[in-house]
């Protein structure tokens, strides 16, 4: 990992604050990058994952600073990583989830959520061990993001205003969803809700295809029977990332990062993508996205909605605001996106960071820190 530090990224004018190295119980490592600070505490999920990398978790740490910037909420960037094999059962995670919890103890800055294998109930065990943690079960006053599709429901309201924009027609849109879990499946849902076609999914195990929709509802009885949706009967089996591929009007990955290259962007055959995942396709990828037309709306606006929905939850909100809160800000967000990108011929990206950096500009002249 250390070897990485020097290798694969570098410190510049926003961050990182701090990179800490942990070591919670023996065999397991960890680390947390705090990003910056200069909006609040740093607020960024735990991804558990036996290839997470120094630098992934740094990347996800700014891509957090940029996106709660952005929706304009008093937090700054931070991001953390467990090595550890895939632990499916939600409950032999907790030992490990424990000793994380007392690891980051004193790291007062930085406030966990859940993140790609973590969930709800790791963090109710995190702040039953320090009294810090997002994203907590409803049980404890939480709004379990997750399991209401926060970020799903923020995409759809992406979608939403890029229709009212004229960018896209969302009744009967195609639709091509690239992984199924808590992100990709309430996009589907809320897409779908909102007139969509969702005609192509994935998740880790293959795709389904059906060109004149698939039933939603029941690709998610499915899921929840434990089924892969290439078992799905309600549609035709494809490989798993020919999906990817297929002619549509919105492709929404919501997997791991670098999907899309320079490699295979050219490949890419939607009109629209919206970022459900984080850092899904690399800055090369975004520039070919630019050059061929695709409108490529950034994870630090698109996939903003289940950190706008931990932030209400953290100041003590309901789920009605936290609904409001993401609609309100997501749709605000994609229209002033959609107005800087006709004012100039400026890629997404580059414009959707200029939104965040002018907050976090304004914020840092009140610190003494920044
Ligand atoms: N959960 C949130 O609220 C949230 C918020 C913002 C961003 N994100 C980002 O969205 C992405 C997904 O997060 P999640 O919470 O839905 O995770 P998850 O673990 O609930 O689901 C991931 C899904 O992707 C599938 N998958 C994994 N690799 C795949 C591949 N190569 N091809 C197709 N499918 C694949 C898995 O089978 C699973 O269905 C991550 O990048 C995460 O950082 C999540």
């Amino acid at each position: 990992m250390a070897r990485e530090i020097t290798a694969a990224w570098q410190a510049d004018e926003l961050g990182p604050a701090k990179v800490v190295f942990l070591r919670p119980m023996p065999h397991m490592a960890a680390v947390v990058v705090v990003d910056n600070l200069a909006l609040g505490p740093a607020m960024g999920g735990v991804r558990w994952s036996p290839s997470v990398s120094v630098s992934e978790v740094a990347r996800l740490a700014r891509a957090m600073t940029l996106k709660n910037a952005a929706a304009g909420l008093p937090y700054g960037g931070g991001k953390s990583g467990i090595y550890l094999p895939p632990c499916p059962d939600g409950e032999s995670r907790y030992p490990a989830m424990r000793a994380f919890a007392r690891a980051i103890e004193q790291l007062t800055d930085y406030i966990p959520g859940p993140d790609m294998g973590t969930d709800e109930g790791c963090m109710a065990v995190v702040h039953d061990e320090i009294g810090r943690a997002v994203g907590l079960p409803s049980v404890l006053g939480g709004i379990p993001l997750d399991e209401l599709g926060a970020t799903g429901y923020g995409l759809a309201c992406c979608a939403e205003a890029l229709a009212a924009d004229k960018i896209i027609e969302l009744d009967g849109a195609r639709v091509v969803v690239q992984g199924f879990g808590a992100v990709g499946t309430h996009a589907a849902r809320y897409l779908a809700e909102r007139g969509a076609r969702i005609i192509a999914v994935s998740d880790i195990a293959g795709a389904v295809h059906q060109d004149a929709g698939l039933d939603v509802e029941a690709l998610l009885a499915a899921k929840r029977a434990g089924k892969p949706v290439a078992a799905f009967p309600g549609g035709t089996a494809r490989d798993r990332d020919e999906i990817l591929w297929q002619k549509c009007d919105l492709l929404v990955p919501a997997a791991g990062p670098d999907v899309f290259t320079a490699g295979n962007a050219a490949r890419v055959r939607a009109k629209v993508i919206l970022q459900g995942a984080n850092i899904p396709a690399t800055a090369e990828a975004e520039h070919i996205f630019h050059r061929r037309g695709v409108l490529c709306v950034p994870d630090i606006l698109a996939n903003a909605g289940g950190v706008i929905c931990a932030a209400v939850e953290q100041q003590g909100g309901n789920r009605a605001q936290a609904f409001a809160a993401i609609e309100e800000k997501i749709r605000a967000n994609t229209a002033e996106l959609v107005d800087r990108l006709d004012a100039g011929d400026v890629p997404p990206r580059e414009a959707a960071t200029a939104m965040a950096m002018s907050r976090l500009r304004a914020a840092g002249g009140y610190r003494r820190r920044f």
